[in-house]
């Protein structure tokens, strides 16, 4: 099966540093993949450049098929796809939410009361439909967090691009936020340091290191749990209990109709 996305050998420098390295990755359709990594490893760096935001210095990224360099490109593949920021104030710029929310279901030409119907729809799927009429920027930073998702679902993109979509978010926005994950039918990547997430929503993970990608092994639910009560360390030693075998590496992305 072609892969939806791929990044097929990226270098990327910043001030001189190697910030990608020969990273490759293949996003196939129905997947949940996890990228994991240090901080500043550039993971955020990997999805903007997915989205066509940063331009590699070497390298190819493939988006549904196509080997995208121009921003024409990229923009016909954006609407594709679902990118959750890392920093929400970056994503919501309406006054209020439910006009956040419609935006997206406006840009791609349904009517101003079809674009409500349906940001509403989704306020509704994760339960925020009380927030429908609040100022944006006033939300927490766990619900300015839910709006945002809100706003990528109403869009049905095909694929979600989600940059630690749990930073700020409480216990029960959490699980609002897993339950729409698990409901979403389309493929993701997910960038995350929430073990727990990871555990629940990803079929498959990848560490970020030294500019590459490799292999990286998925903790269970309850081990993850336990991880993260007990620190990174702690963690490293539960997945080389849980996995004797490391899974195979992951092949570089197919440069498919070309
Ligand atoms: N706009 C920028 N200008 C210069 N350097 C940047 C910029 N954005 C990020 N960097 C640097 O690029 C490197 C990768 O950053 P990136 O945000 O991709 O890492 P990350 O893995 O997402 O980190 P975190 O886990 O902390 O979110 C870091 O060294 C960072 O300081």
């Amino acid at each position: 099966m072609s892969p939806l996305l791929g990044l097929d050998g990226l270098h990327l420098l910043r001030d001189g540093r190697r910030v990608l390295d020969g990273a490759s990755l293949a996003l196939h359709p129905g997947e949940r993949l996890a990228i994991l990594g240090a901080n500043g490893s550039g993971k955020t760096t990997l999805l903007r450049t997915l989205v066509g935001l940063e331009r590699p210095a070497a390298g190819r990224v493939l988006l549904f098929g196509a080997d995208c360099r121009s921003e024409a490109q990229f923009r016909s593949a954006r609407r594709r796809m679902g990118f959750l920021f890392q920093d929400s104030d970056d994503q919501l710029f309406c006054p209020t939410v439910l006009e956040d929310v419609a935006f997206g279901p406006l840009n791609l030409g349904l009517s101003d009361r079809q674009a409500r119907a349906t940001a509403m729809e989704a306020l509704v799927a994760l339960g925020l439909a009380l927030l429908a009429d609040r100022v944006t920027h006033r939300l927490s930073g766990g619900e300015k967090r839910l709006v945002c998702l809100a706003g990528l679902l109403a869009m049905r993109p095909e694929v979600l691009l989600l940059d630690e979509p749990t930073n700020g978010v409480d216990a029960e926005n959490g699980r609002r936020l897993r339950a729409a994950l698990a409901a979403f039918e389309g493929a993701m990547i997910l960038v995350s340091h929430d073990e727990g997430l990871v555990a629940d929503v990803a079929t498959r993970a990848m560490e970020l290191r030294d500019g590459r990608l490799a292999p990286r092994p998925i903790l269970s639910p309850s081990a993850a749990r336990k991880s993260e009560k007990n620190g990174p360390d702690r963690q490293r030693d539960e997945r080389d209990d849980r996995h004797a075998s490391e899974p195979e590496e992951d092949e570089p992305a197919h440069p498919a109709h070309q």
